[in-house]
C-alpha cells in the first residue's frame, strides 16, 4: 500500500524530482506473480526495458524470475546483476553483430529471431565461434491487441517478427542452418493489455502455429509468448498488484501444449509499475482566466509517457494543511513541468486540492517505462532515486 505519511518524512530533505520505489510492494508483486505461474510450471523472464533500476533488478533476480533483454547492453546488466545466462533472452528486431557476438558468448538461452536474414547472420557468427546458437522465431500472429496503437506490436503493419506467410522460408533458411537450433517460436502483442480475452485470441494463434510445426517434425521445447499484462493507472491504490492469478490461468486453460513444452512469459510493467512514483515540487501556481497551472520540478524528461502517449498517470497532492482526501478547496490544473515543449504536460484539467509553491506532488505508476525512458533534454539534472526501506529477510 502506498504509504504516504512514510513517503512524506523520507521526502522532506530530498530534492525533487525523484523516483520513489517502494521495494515491499514490489516484493509483493513479484511474490504474487511467481506464485500465480509456478502453479502451472510457468517460466517467467523480466522484461528489463521497463525499469533496470539495480536494486529492482536484484530483488527480481532473488524472486527467481528470468531476464528478457532487448539490447547487448541489457544482456550484459542482466549478467552483471547475477541472472544465469541460462534464463536470459534476447530480442529485438535489430540486433548489431557486436551484440549478437556477445550474446553468443555469454551462451545465453535463446535469440528471439526476428527476420530471416538475422537467421543467417546469426548462423554466420555462430559458425566462426565454433557453436549452435538456440534460436526462437518471433512470429507476428497478427492478434490485436486493443491497447494504444503506439504499443501494439503483433498486427501485420508492425515491425516486429517474421510474418506467418514467411514460415516456409524461416524452416528452409534453419535447414540449411548447422549452427542454430530451433528451440521454441515467441509472440509478444503489444503492452498494457487489460482485456484478457485479447491473450485467448494469442493462444488460438500460438496452438495453430505449435500444430503447424508439429506437423513438420519440429519438437519445439518453448512456446514463449511474450509479456504485455497491464496495470491499473487509474486506480493505484485499489489494484496495487495485478490479478496475475487470472492472467496465467487463460494460457493454462487455452495453450494446447504439446508433452513436455514449457511456457514462457515475458513480463515488464505488471511486475514494476506500482512499486514507482514520480515525485516532485510545485514550483509556481499561475492562475488564469481560463486555466490554472501547476508547474512541477519534474517535466517530460523523467516521465516521458503523458507527452509521448497521452498516457494517464493519477496525480495526487501528497502534504499540505488539507493533504491529499482533505475536504479542501478543490481546484482544477494543467499540470505541466518545466521544458520548453507545449507536449510537456501530466494532465489537464486535474482536479485536485488547492496548491501552493512548495507542495509535494506524486504521480502514480511509474515504475515501468519512466526512469528508462527519461532524457536529458534542456540539459536537465540526472534521474535521483529514493526507496522504502527494504523487506525484511530480503538481501538486495
Ligand atoms: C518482446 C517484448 N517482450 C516483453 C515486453 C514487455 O512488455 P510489458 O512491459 O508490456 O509486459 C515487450 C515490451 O512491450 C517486448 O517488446
Ligand atoms: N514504453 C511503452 C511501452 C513499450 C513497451 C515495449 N515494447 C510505455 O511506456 O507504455
Amino acid at each position: 500500500m502506498f504509504d504516504r505519511k512514510q513517503l512524506i518524512e523520507a521526502i522532506s530533505h530530498q530534492e525533487t524530482p525523484v523516483y520513489y520505489y517502494d521495494l515491499l510492494l514490489l516484493q509483493q508483486t513479484l511474490d504474487a506473480a511467481k506464485q500465480a505461474a509456478d502453479k502451472h510450471g510457468f517460466h517467467v523472464h523480466y522484461a528489463l526495458k521497463a525499469n533496470f533500476n539495480e536494486r529492482i533488478l536484484s530483488l527480481i533476480r532473488n524472486a527467481g524470475f528470468g531476464a528478457d533483454c532487448v539490447s547487448g547492453n541489457e544482456v550484459k546488466k542482466a549478467i552483471e546483476i547475477g541472472f544465469r545466462p541460462n534464463d536470459i533472452v534476447f530480442a529485438g528486431v535489430g540486433k548489431s553483430d557486436r551484440e549478437i557476438r556477445e550474446a553468443l558468448n555469454h551462451d545465453i538461452f535463446a535469440f528471439n529471431v526476428e527476420s530471416i536474414a538475422e537467421l543467417t547472420v546469426i548462423n554466420t557468427l555462430a559458425a566462426a565461434q565454433g557453436i549452435k546458437a538456440r534460436v526462437a522465431l518471433r512470429i507476428n500472429p497478427n492478434v490485436d491487441a486493443q491497447t494504444h496503437q503506439y504499443i501494439t506490436t503483433g498486427l501485420d503493419e508492425n515491425k516486429f517478427g517474421i510474418a506467418h506467410w514467411q514460415l516456409g522460408e524461416a524452416v528452409e533458411t534453419l535447414g540449411q542452418s548447422e549452427h542454430l537450433e530451433l528451440i521454441g517460436i515467441h509472440f509478444h502483442i503489444g503492452s498494457q493489455i487489460t482485456d484478457l480475452n485479447v491473450f485467448k485470441s494469442l493462444c488460438v494463434k500460438v496452438n495453430e502455429l505449435n500444430n503447424w510445426f508439429d506437423e513438420r517434425g519440429f519438437r519445439l521445447q518453448v512456446l514463449n509468448v511474450g509479456g504485455g499484462l497491464g496495470v491499473d493507472y487509474h486506480q493505484p491504490d485499489l489494484h496495487p498488484i495485478p490479478d496475475f492469478q487470472s492472467y496465467f490461468s487463460v494460457f493454462a486453460d487455452f495453450l494446447e501444449r504439446k508433452p513436455g513444452q514449457e511456457v514462457h512469459f515475458e513480463l515488464g510493467r505488471a511486475l514494476v509499475s506500482q512499486c514507482g512514483s514520480l515525485i516532485s515540487r510545485v514550483l509556481y501556481v499561475k492562475n488564469g482566466i481560463k486555466k490554472n497551472f501547476l508547474i512541477l520540478d519534474a517535466g517530460m524528461t523523467e516521465l516521458m509517457r503523458p507527452a509521448l502517449y497521452q498516457a494517464y498517470h493519477q496525480i495526487e497532492k501528497l502534504d499540505g494543511d488539507a493533504g491529499a482526501q482533505g475536504d479542501a478547496e478543490q481546484l482544477r490544473y494543467d499540470v505541466v513541468g518545466p521544458i520548453c515543449e507545449s507536449s510537456d504536460c501530466f494532465g489537464k484539467e486535474v482536479l485536485l486540492p488547492k496548491c501552493e509553491r512548495g507542495d509535494l506532488i506524486a504521480i502514480r505508476t511509474a515504475g515501468a517505462y519512466g526512469e528508462v525512458m527519461a532524457s536529458r533534454y534542456n540539459l536537465r539534472e540526472e534521474i535521483r532515486y529514493l526507496y522504502s526501506p527494504t523487506p525484511v529477510g530480503v538481501d538486495t
